[in-house]
């Protein structure tokens, strides 16, 4: 897992190094941009291949702030490298800080050339140091001006720490924001660098170790605050298959869903459970599902039955409880859910609420007294947005927020779906997902996950090993967009479809089981 910040966060760990740890701050600078120079100089590297680099020339673009200090210094490195390298200041000289007017002095004393009017398709890299995490406010004027330029320019573009104009908390466009085909952030990915629009404004993005000072790396208050995304080498953690278990080992989940003429996302739901790795999977649904259902999905039990003593007999013997998939709004779906879903509270047994589940939940908010820390709802933006009240470009502004109260409101674990999912818990536990692709935005894929939770949820029912649901959920999450990435490349974004999600899952898993081994 790798940590994620905010801006404000950022600012605490760099004063903390500079003013406890006593690390200078034009130490930082120059280690930022000695990181920053190196990974443009493999770029051209890799460009012009061993031929030299005359046709090359670079123009930073620098504010005033330390973020302009660290391009000053990118492009003195540059410059000292013997690759044409110029600075064009932008905004007023006489704001610079203290560390940016030294690096002013350090590049006037090596002669790094600095240009006025720049031509701006005249540049072959064009690097953007002109706001990073302290940007505060919309750009207007001669910055949006400057930016507009920049990203018209046929150049390559790489950022420093944040492309400027992306508000590093939300990953909002501030007014206008540069499109980078490259960031070097700083220490860690800033939220707004995993959030979208940001996200896809930073382009390529590469974490670069300045020797900043976090005491809190991994366990107190600062990190409990932080956020987390999980990567690959994660999956090793997750818990290996015992030898010795049997299918009832391995976990019985209980799927609340399909409704009349309706049975195609519960079939991909139990598909990808069981796919996942669970043990037995028992879809609760309506007689007219059985023919269709037992053909697609042998490997599924059914059962049409609801009444209270059927219920009591499936309820205790499910282990995970996924309710919603194609379940309808009205009647007997309305009738399903809320007797598994006050029923299973009340066993204390996790529940995935996903799909209907969670618009039939929005019909009826006084059912929220059964959603508690057992509960993981899995609500898209337009679910979410019938959830909470809120509508979807609200949501959207800043999808962390909003998440963080309406977990928090609930009790439950909240599983944001959206191009980068967040997942959190009342207790702010907080992952921002990086798996997966727009080619997951397709029929289905939501169904999908419902299974994969509840497959990783089995995982754990046989191990000592305590993780947190919020863990659980996140990680889910992620092996789900690795499907997605898996699917996109053997398809293509257009073509692939939630059944390629599924195909790919085993080959997801067995990943973790080759890491695991070493
Ligand atoms: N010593 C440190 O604290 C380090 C800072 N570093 C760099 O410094 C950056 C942060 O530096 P700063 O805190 O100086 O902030 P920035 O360089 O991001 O810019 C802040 C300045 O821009 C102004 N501003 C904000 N939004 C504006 C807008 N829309 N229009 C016009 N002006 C606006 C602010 O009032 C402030 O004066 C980091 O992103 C990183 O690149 C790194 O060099 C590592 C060490
Ligand atoms: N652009 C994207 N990038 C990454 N993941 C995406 C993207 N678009 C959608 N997804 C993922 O695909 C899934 C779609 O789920 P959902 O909207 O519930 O689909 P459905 O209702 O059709 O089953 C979510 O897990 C979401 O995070
Ligand atoms: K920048």
């Amino acid at each position: 897992m790798k940590k994620v910040v905010t801006c404000s966060q950022m600012k605490l760990l760099d004063h903390g190094t500079i003013h406890n740890m006593h690390v200078p701050s034009l130490v930082l600078m120059e280690r930022a941009a000695l990181a920053t120079a190196e990974e443009i100089r493999k770029y051209l590297e890799k460009k012009n291949g061993s031929g030299n680099l005359k046709k090359e020339r670079i123009l930073t673009v620098c504010g005033f702030g330390n973020n302009g200090g660290d391009g000053i210094a990118i492009a003195r490195l540059l410059h000292l490298a013997g690759i044409r390298s110029e600075i064009y200041l932008a905004g007023n000289p006489d704001k610079m800080t203290e560390e940016t007017r030294h690096q002013w002095d350090i590049a006037m004393s090596y002669q790094v050339p600095v240009m006025n009017n720049p031509v701006w398709d005249e540049y072959t890299v064009i690097v953007d140091g002109i706001f990073g995490v302290g940007l505060s406010r919309e750009i207007t004027g001669n910055y949006k001006e400057i930016i507009d330029h920049m990203n018209e320019a046929p150049a390559y573009k790489a950022a420093v720490d944040i492309p400027s104009g992306i508000h590093g908390d939300t990953g909002a466009v501030l007014g206008t924001a540069f499109e980078a085909d490259l960031t070097v952030t700083f220490a860690y990915k800033k939220r707004g660098l995993c959030l979208y629009p940001g996200r896809a404004y930073a382009g390529r993005t590469v974490v670069a170790d300045i020797g900043i000072y976090d005491r809190d790396r991994d366990g107190s208050e600062l990190a409990s605050k932080a956020a987390w995304h999980i990567e690959k080498s994660d999956m090793k953690t997750l818990p290996a298959r015992k030898p010795w278990g049997n299918k009832g080992t391995f976990g019985k989940v209980l799927l609340v869903a399909g409704s009349k003429g309706m049975c195609g996302a519960a079939c991909l739901s139990a598909s990808a459970a069981l796919h996942g790795g669970a043990g037995m999977v028992k879809i609760q649904t309506v007689e007219e599902n059985r023919i269709p259902l037992q053909s697609l999905l042998p490997e599924a039990m059914l059962t049409s039955e609801f009444d209270e003593e059927a219920n009591k007999k499936n309820l205790n013997w499910c282990d995970v409880l996924v309710i919603g998939p194609g379940l309808g709004t009205e009647g007997s779906g309305k009738e399903r859910m809320l007797w598994f879903l006050e029923n299973g509270a009340k066993a204390g047994k996790p529940v995935i609420l996903d799909a209907d589940g969670l618009n039939i939940l929005a019909m009826h908010p006084q059912w929220m007294k059964f959603i508690g820390e057992q509960t993981i709802l899995t609500p898209h933006m337009g679910e979410m947005s019938r959830l909470c009240g809120l509508n979807v470009s609200e949501l959207k502004e800043d999808p962390v927020a909003r998440a963080y109260q309406y977990a928090e409101k609930s009790g439950g674990v909240l599983v944001l779906k959206d191009a980068c999912t967040v997942v959190t818990d009342r207790n702010e536990k907080l992952y921002l997902n990086l798996s997966g692709n727009s080619g997951m935005a397709t029929a289905g894929s939501g169904d999908v996950l419902s299974g994969i939770i509840a497959s990783v949820l089995c995982m754990y029912l046989s191990c000592e090993e305590e993780r947190e649901l919020s863990y659980k959920a996140a990680m889910a999450v992620y092996i789900h967009g690795l499907c997605g990435d898996i699917a996109r490349e053997k398809k293509g974004s257009h073509g692939m479809t939630a059944k390629d999600m599924i195909e790919a899952l085993p080959e997801v898993l067995k990943l973790a089981e080759v890491q695991s081994k070493g």
